[in-house]
């Protein structure tokens, strides 16, 4: 019953790249969930508030907070540091307090994880293979975390080595062509011509692509036409602009 559509899969999670950069993240807990968490979030730009009594920071967390990479409050949860927080992970060995906080987060309408505690989550962690711009994420919607983190490992042993630093060069055309060619209206010709050069070129190519080299590539937006790397090394590259195939489309 799909009328020829992807039939409707219920039962997942909307997995979503949150942009936490500048947000307010408070991690109530100090120990060794809490540092995977304060990784996490610091990873992706947030500003981190941990509370937790000092003397059950884990040694990963006393260092963040010893060099000021998260700001610390050192006592135990109080309802008052929910102000002007935007998202909660709580890693407390203390289910009462676990719940107390998710209730009060509730209430006001903020985001929240309880780890170890699936049903008082709005989102779960997942496992994350982390390669410069490039991240992947594995869920087992909560039927197998290690399962998680077995199968993320697998897939970063298949992974080719250069796709970090490749995505980077990318990264750094595609904002380059968005100066050369910024009207909206070029928009599906500025990402059919970007298509092509991801299809056409090998991971290795781009990533020894340097800037001048994006600068002659850019010369071929206008014709619409995409060399390669050793087309555009070579001493006439103009040649290569007249014909549009190159027998790639
Ligand atoms: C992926 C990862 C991310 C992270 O935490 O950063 C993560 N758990 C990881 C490890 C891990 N967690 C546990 C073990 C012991 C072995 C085992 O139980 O398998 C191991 C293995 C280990 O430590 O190696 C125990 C555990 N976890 C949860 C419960 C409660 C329950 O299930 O009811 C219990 C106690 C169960 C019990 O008492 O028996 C719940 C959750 N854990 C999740 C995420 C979310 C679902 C993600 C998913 O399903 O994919 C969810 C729902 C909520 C959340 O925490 O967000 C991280 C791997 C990172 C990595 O190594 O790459
Ligand atoms: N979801 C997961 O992946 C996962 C995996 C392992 C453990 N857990 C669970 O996460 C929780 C934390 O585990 P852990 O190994 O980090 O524990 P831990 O004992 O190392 O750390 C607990 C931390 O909570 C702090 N704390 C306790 N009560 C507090 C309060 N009221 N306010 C502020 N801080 C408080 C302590 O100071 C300590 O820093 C446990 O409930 C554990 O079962 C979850």
């Amino acid at each position: 019953m799909s009328g020829g559509f992807a039939p409707v899969e219920g039962g997942g999670s909307l997995i979503l790249a949150w942009q936490i950069k500048n947000k307010r993240v408070l991690v109530i807990g100090g120990g060794e969930v809490a540092a995977g968490r304060i990784l996490n979030v610091l990873n992706a730009d947030a500003k981190v508030t941990v509370v937790s009594p000092r003397d059950g920071l884990n040694e990963e967390v006393a260092f963040r907070v010893d060099n000021g990479q998260v700001d610390f409050v050192d006592r135990k949860f109080e309802p008052s540091d929910l102000d002007n927080v935007d998202m909660v992970l709580t890693a407390v060995d203390d289910p009462e307090a676990s719940t107390r906080i998710w209730t009060l987060c509730k209430e006001r309408k903020i985001a929240a994880n309880i780890a170890d505690v699936p049903p008082e989550c709005d989102f779960y962690f997942g496992s994350v293979h982390r390669d410069g711009p490039l991240q992947i994420m594995v869920s087992t919607n909560g039927n197998g975390p290690k399962l998680a983190s077995i199968v993320r490992k697998q897939i970063a042993t298949n992974l080719p080595n250069n796709i970090g630093a490749a995505i980077q060069k990318v990264g750094l055309l595609r904002r380059k062509l968005r100066k050369v060619a910024p009207k909206i209206e070029e928009g599906p010709k500025r990402m059919q011509w970007m298509s092509r050069v991801c299809e056409s070129w090998s991971l290795d190519d781009l990533v020894e692509m340097d800037e001048g080299d994006m600068e002659r590539l850019l010369g071929f937006y206008g014709p619409g036409t995409v060399p390669t790397l050793q087309n555009i090394r070579c001493d006439d590259p103009e040649q290569f602009a007249f014909d549009g195939s190159f027998g790639w489309w």
